[in-house]
C-alpha cells in the first residue's frame, strides 16, 4: 500500500493579521519523508493542522492524493483523517489506560474487529510486545512515544504526522524513536511528515526538508542540497547547528588572533581542493587544517574546511582564485 501524495499548491492560513502560512507551494511524493523546520512561531505546527484538517485554510488548494480538501465537509474530512496518523510531543496517552488499551483505543472508536490480536502486533512492531499491561506513568518517554506510534498505526494509515515527536526525549532515546519512524516508513511505505526545530532530526530521517519563516517555505530540497548548499540564512543557521563543521564567533576570534590566512572551503568530489593545496605548496605557502569535518548524506560526502595559509600572499590570493572557480570559499576576517 502506498503513503499518501500531499500537494500544497499557493496555501495560505491567516490569524487575523498573522499568516501563519504564506502561500506555500509543495509536493510530498508517497512514501517520502519531509522534514519541516523552523523556529518557534514559523507555521509550522499550521501547516501540519491544515493537512489532516483541523484548521482550514485561507486560500490555495491542498490535495491528499489529487483530491483537495480545502472547504470540504466535516463528515468527509474524518474520513481522510482515518488515513492520517498523528504523534505528539507530551505523547498525549491517555493515563488511565494500560499501554495496549490506549493502542486499542482508535480500533475501538473505528468498531475494528479482532483488536486484541491487532494491538500486540502494532506493539511487537514498536518492540514493545511485553509491556502491553503497562501503564503510561511505568514507561520511559521513549517507551510512550513507542505506544504513541503504534496507537497512531492501529488504523493502517498512509500519512503519518509527527509533530515534535522527539522534542521531549534525550538523544539516545530520540535516536531510537527515529530508526522506528524509519522503519515505519520503509516497511509500511508510509509518507512521513516531520515538524521539528532540530536540523540533527531531519539530517538523520528526512528525505526532504523545507525551511520555513513567518509563514513561507523559504528554503526546500532533498536533505543533500540543502545540507550541502544552503541558500537563506536561516537555512544556514541551521545547518552549522547540526555540522558544527564552520567556527563560531569565539572559535574564529580564536583562530584569527594567529598569523596567517584563513580560508572556509567547501570541501565535494569535484572542489579541486587538494589539487589548489599542492600547488600553494609547492609556491613554498605552509597550509594547516584548523577546523573542518566532512559528512555523508544520501549516499554523497561534503564538508567545510577551514584551513590557514601562511607564506607569500599572491600564491595564497591565486589559491582563493582558482577554488573560487570550483567550490565555496571564503576567506575569515576580523
Ligand atoms: N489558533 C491561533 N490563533 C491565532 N494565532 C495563531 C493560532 N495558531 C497559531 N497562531 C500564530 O501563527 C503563527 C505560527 O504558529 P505555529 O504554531 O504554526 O508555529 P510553529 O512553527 O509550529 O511554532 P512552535 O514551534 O512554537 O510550535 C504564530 O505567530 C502563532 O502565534
Amino acid at each position: 500500500m502506498a503513503g499518501t501524495r500531499i500537494e500544497f499548491r499557493g496555501v495560505t492560513k491567516d490569524f487575523g493579521s498573522v499568516k501563519a502560512v504564506d502561500d506555500v507551494t509543495l509536493t510530498v511524493e508517497p512514501g517520502e519523508i519531509l522534514g519541516v523546520i523552523g523556529y518557534s512561531g514559523a507555521g509550522k505546527s499550521t501547516l501540519v493542522r491544515l493537512i489532516n484538517g483541523l484548521d482550514t485554510t485561507t486560500g490555495g488548494q491542498l490535495l491528499l492524493d489529487g483530491t483537495d480538501i480545502v472547504g470540504m465537509s466535516e463528515k468527509k474530512l474524518r474520513s481522510v483523517r482515518r488515513e492520517i496518523g498523528m504523534i505528539f510531543q507530551q505523547f498525549n496517552l491517555l493515563s488511565s489506560r494500560t499501554a495496549a488499551r490506549n493502542v486499542e483505543y482508535p480500533l475501538e472508536i473505528a468498531g475494528a474487529k479482532d483488536r486484541k490480536a491487532r494491538t500486540q502486533e502494532l506493539l511487537e512492531f514498536v518492540g514493545l510486545g511485553d509491556r502491553g499491561k503497562s501503564y503510561p506513568e511505568q514507561l520511559s518517554g521513549g517507551q510512550k512515544q513507542r505506544v504513541g506510534i503504534a496507537r497512531a498505526l492501529a488504523t493502517n494509515p498512509r500519512l503519518l504526522l509527527a509533530d515534535e515527536a522527539t522534542s521531549a526525549l534525550d538523544p539516545e532515546t530520540t535516536h531510537e524513536v527515529l530508526e522506528l519512524l524509519r522503519k515505519v516508513n520503509r516497511e509500511l511505505g508510509i509518507t512521513i511528515v516531520v515538524i521539528t526545530h532540530e536540523m540533527d532530526v531531519v539530517r538523520s530521517i528526512a528525505d526532504k526538508v523545507a525551511v520555513m519563516e513567518a509563514g513561507r517555505v523559504v528554503e526546500y530540497g532533498s536533505v543533500y542540497e540543502v545540507f550541502s548548499h544552503p541558500q537563506q540564512a536561516v537555512t544556514k543557521r541551521f545547518v552549522s547547528s547540526s555540522l558544527r563543521n564552520t567556527p563560531d564567533e569565539v572559535e574564529s576570534d580564536d583562530l584569527l588572533a594567529k598569523p596567517g590566512r584563513l580560508f572556509v572551503v567547501g570541501l565535494t568530489e569535484e572542489s579541486g581542493f587538494f589539487d589548489a593545496v599542492s600547488r600553494v605548496r609547492e609556491a613554498g605557502v605552509s597550509v594547516n587544517i584548523v577546523h573542518g569535518g566532512v559528512t555523508t548524506l544520501q549516499k554523497q560526502s561534503f564538508g567545510k574546511m577551514t584551513v590557514r595559509l601562511a607564506g607569500d600572499d599572491s600564491a595564497i590570493d591565486e589559491f582563493h582564485r582558482t577554488l573560487t572557480a570550483t567550490t565555496e570559499i571564503t576567506e575569515l576576517t576580523r
